[in-house]
């Protein structure tokens, strides 16, 4: 078996430069009393995500947040897979919203309703892949998934990306119309990160 680590008490660098991801995980981590810098606080260079899974670009940013720093890093690669489409965009949901204006959410959504229109399977689910690593080179993945249905057009004005067009399983509205405690509960962020706090945040 792989070795697990705990962390030690100290700072943990956050290897993201996605602001929504950045205030789930600090509001996450703030009960557990850890010192948390964010990799776009740090100025940090955005690595290429050049993996085919959300293993490989978890540990690809965690392991590149590490080594910069010399302190622990946990990062979260996620993405949402429509059903219809066969789990497209999965890891390439980034991609889907990037324009050369910058992202643009609004048109990755709309490509989502486009390619599956026809198709009356409205299944989707958002997972989210963490990865927790050190300078040395080791790492830890805690994985989190959220089932659920896409609508169109979408709903609400909270949360990030494609939090408008998902319902999750159990519910009517939107991600876009929680409120950030309300998605906490069922998201695949913080369902990874549940298992994370139990292995590797346990006093
Ligand atoms: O809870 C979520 N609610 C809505 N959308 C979400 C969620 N979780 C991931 N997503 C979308 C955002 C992005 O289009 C893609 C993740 O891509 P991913 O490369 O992991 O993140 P990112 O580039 O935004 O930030 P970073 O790599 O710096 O952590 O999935
Ligand atoms: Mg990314």
């Amino acid at each position: 078996m792989a070795e697990t680590r705990r962390l030690a008490p100290g700072r943990l660098v956050l290897a993201s430069h996605n602001a929504g991801k950045l205030r789930e995980l600090s509001a996450l981590l703030a009960p557990h009393g850890i010192e948390v810098v964010s990799a776009a606080e740090l100025d940090l260079p955005e690595p290429e995500e050049t993996g085919t899974t959300f293993e490989e670009n978890s540990a690809i940013k965690a392991l590149a947040a590490a080594e910069a720093t010399g302190l622990p890093a946990l990062a979260d690669d996620s993405g949402v897979m429509i059903a219809a489409l066969g789990g497209a965009p999965g890891v390439y949901t980034a991609d889907w919203a990037i324009t050369p204006a910058g992202r643009d959410y609004a048109a990755a959504m709309a490509r989502v309703a486009e390619e599956a229109e026809g198709s009356d399977d409205r299944r989707a689910a958002f997972v989210s892949v963490l990865a927790l690593a050190w300078p040395d080179g080791h790492v830890q993945h805690y994985h989190g998934r959220s089932d659920g249905n896409w609508v169109y057009p979408p709903r609400g004005t909270g949360g990030f990306g494609y939090d408008p067009i998902f319902v999750p399983e159990g519910d009517t509205r939107t991600y876009g119309e929680m409120t950030p405690e309300e998605k906490a509960r069922t998201n695949h962020r913080a369902r990874a990160f549940a298992r994370f706090a139990q292995e590797a945040l346990k006093e």
